[in-house]
């Protein structure tokens, strides 16, 4: 029997970052989580403390807020793929990079009905993502959103379901749909126009949530998934994540109101929680593209 190291990666988590452009009067604001990690040859770190392979997690760091100042950020993807070619181009024991990036959202404060030019409110509590992964020379990119909340007040039906010992739910043909998306989505090459698609795709997860009339979260969410990938062939692959937000009819009868689909308690737990990868079968193969920061 032997012990050995297993698959190790290491970075720096959740380098907040902050970047202006102050290059007009009107200013624009890039706000940031980066997450970086290296992996290659760093077997002697673990196995007996020897870091002369070790690239720092706090250079690392630096080297993030550098490339701020240096570069600019442009689209998180490919500030992303800055980085992860730096990394992977530094030392020759420095196989990979994976570089995770949360962008959250800035509006301008409109002001007499103007925008203003250097005053902001955060835009509620949806993020941008990006997961960009090298391998040698090989580039894997995975955009995405979170914490998008979409609500549809009618146009969703539940019923069909089995029933057995322990099913109670009604059955029901207009009920409240709402849900948090998560979606990431797999692109099939890494060179592409990252700003435009992620709006895109966006736009397809959202208008199809409103335009689908609803017969389950999941028959929803593929349509989303479906309608992404049909409307951008840069799209290999796109998994969602969306938590059934249930709207339940209160009981007003002992108040003597009738509850025509009015007034609901909205319990934040426990919550369903639909979820699908929708693919491509000739999408090309994903690599590493989907290795967490937990290695899985
Ligand atoms: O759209 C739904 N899908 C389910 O699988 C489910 N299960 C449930 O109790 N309610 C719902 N709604």
């Amino acid at each position: 029997m032997a012990i050995v190291l297993g698959p190790n990666q290491f970075g720096k988590a959740e380098i907040r970052l902050v970047h202006v452009d102050r290059t007009s009067p009107v200013h624009r604001v890039t706000d940031l989580n980066v997450s970086t990690a290296l992996r290659g040859d760093f077997a002697a770190a673990h196995l007996t403390g020897d870091n002369s392979h070790v690239l720092t997690t706090d250079a690392q760091k630096n080297t993030v807020y550098a490339f701020a100042r240096e570069h600019g950020i442009g689209e998180i993807e490919n500030f992303a793929l800055r980085l992860a070619r730096h990394f992977v181009g530094s030392f020759p024991w420095i196989g990979g990079a994976r570089v995770e990036i949360e962008q959250f959202a800035w509006e301008r404060i409109t002001v007499d009905g103007a925008p203003h030019d250097h005053a902001f409110r955060r835009a509620g509590a949806e993020k941008r993502t990006t997961v960009v992964t090298l391998h040698g020379d090989s580039a894997y990119v995975v955009s995405g959103l979170a914490g998008l909340v979409v609500l549809k007040s009618t146009g969703s039906e539940f019923w069909g379901f089995p029933r057995d010992h322990y099913t109670t739910l009604a059955e029901t043909t207009d009920r409240i749909l709402a849900t948090e998306v998560t979606a990431r989505w797999r692109y099939a090459r890494a060179d592409l126009d990252f700003g435009p698609l992620f709006t895109g795709v966006r736009e397809a997860l959202v208008s199809t949530f409103a335009r689908v009339h609803s017969l389950a979260l999941q028959q929803t969410l593929y349509r989303m998934g479906e309608t992404a990938l049909t409307a951008y062939p840069e799209v290999a692959e796109i998994r969602m994540s969306m938590p059934n937000k249930h709207h339940f009819l209160v009981d007003l009868t002992p108040f003597d109101l009738d509850n025509p689909d009015v007034v609901y308690q909205v319990p934040d737990r426990p919550y369903g929680l639909i979820e699908a990868t929708v693919t491509r079968d000739d999408a090309p193969a994903a690599g590493p593209s989907w290795t967490s920061r937990d290695l899985d």
